[in-house]
């Protein structure tokens, strides 16, 4: 388990001090996958480096399997950090080696028996089908394949627990479902610990089992990802998934929608929503158009989002606003500046 216990860190310039993390708490357990998200700037990448102490913390304490390793000496700090993989953004292969030698770096650092070290890599390499680029450079692969080189890197030496630093956000969508699928593999089979920091809601959404939300330093939120996306209790939690769920209507469809109100409604899955829809309809005195429908599905249950239309008179149009509102998780009032006002 990793715990890290009141961490702070301070980067102190001339002008001013910035808590890039500030009094942080939090608790991921053995085998999860744990995300860390939030805006650019929250102190994600500073927190995730104080798990394996690239970044010391200026105080508090960061405990692996019960050892405080911000009290460890350098040989020992050593020996822990072979436990850690860690995976970046821009992938940091060393430019020089081929594949299969920078594997090897790795595994000679944990002197891995020289004998078996080129079964190793064979190993390594099908797991993240890359067997076919064993002598290549990495100038010579794509960003994914870079990626999946640097995730056969980071657990050359059966690490407890693999960090990752925006793992996915230089690839293009097909890599990054890549790496995703890859991830969570590797995390099935071997019962790696995955803590993956990210600003991008889907791949939060695809990968995570429990997610922490960072804003300005602190953890703000944390909770299953299912609830964090069905459910965000905090204002930041709630943009971050909103900015994913956004459904932009085409200005010509917002034109022709110019009576009543237009409503975003979120639910909590399955079909049982139409049934709602169809109660407002009967029980006021009002018409439901629905004008975009769409399920997502996380962690296996499903995330309704609706948009509405409804028309009729002002009472009876807020009578079933607050009916639907009552049945959905969220509702949100969508402005078109092209609507009469009543
Ligand atoms: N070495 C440093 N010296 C001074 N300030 C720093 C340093 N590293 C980070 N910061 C500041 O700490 C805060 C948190 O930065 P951090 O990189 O951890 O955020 P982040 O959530 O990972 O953002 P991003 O997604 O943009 O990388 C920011 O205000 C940043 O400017």
């Amino acid at each position: 388990m990793i715990e890290i216990n009141n961490v702070s860190v301070l980067f102190k310039n001339k002008k001013s001090n910035v808590a890039a993390v500030d009094n942080v708490s939090l608790k991921i357990n053995d085998g999860e996958i744990f995300g860390i998200v939030g805006h650019s700037g929250a102190g994600k990448s500073t927190l995730v480096r104080v798990i394996n102490l690239l970044q010391k913390p200026t105080e508090g304490e960061v405990l692996i399997d019960g050892v405080d390793i911000t009290k460890l000496n350098r040989k020992e700090l050593r020996q822990k950090r072979l436990e850690i993989g860690m995976i970046f953004q821009h992938f940091n292969l060393i430019k020089g080696k081929t594949i299969a030698q920078n594997i090897e770096f790795v595994l000679k650092a944990d002197n891995y028996p020289k004998d078996k070290r080129e079964a190793r890599i064979t190993e390594l390499l099908s797991l993240v089908n890359l067997l076919d680029k064993k002598d290549s450079y990495p100038e010579n692969l794509s960003g994914g394949q870079k990626q999946r080189a640097g995730i056969a890197r980071a657990i050359a030496n059966n690490p407890k627990i693999l960090l990752c630093d925006e793992a996915t956000s230089a690839l293009d969508l097909e890599n990054t479902e890549e790496v995703v699928n890859l991830l969570r593999d590797i995390n099935e089979k071997t019962k790696i610990t995955i803590v993956f920091i990210t600003h991008e809601m889907d791949v939060a959404k695809r990968l995570f089992d429990r997610a922490a939300v960072m804003d300005n330093g602190k953890i703000i939120e944390v909770n299953n990802v299912y609830d964090l996306f069905a459910s965000p209790q905090h204002e930041v939690t709630r943009a971050l998934v909103n900015r994913n769920s956004s459904i932009e209507l085409p200005r010509e469809i917002l034109k022709k929608l110019d009576k009543g109100e237009i409503l975003k409604v979120t639910y909590k899955g399955d079909n049982s929503f139409s049934a709602v829809i169809s109660k407002a309809i009967k029980k006021f005195n009002v018409d439901i158009n629905i004008i975009h429908g769409r399920i997502d599905y996380i962690s296996n249950k499903p995330i309704g989002n609706l948009i509405i239309n409804i028309t009729g008179l002002k009472d009876e149009i807020n009578r079933a606003k607050k009916f639907i509102q009552s049945n959905a998780v969220e509702t949100e009032r969508i402005i078109n500046e092209y609507m009469e006002v009543i």
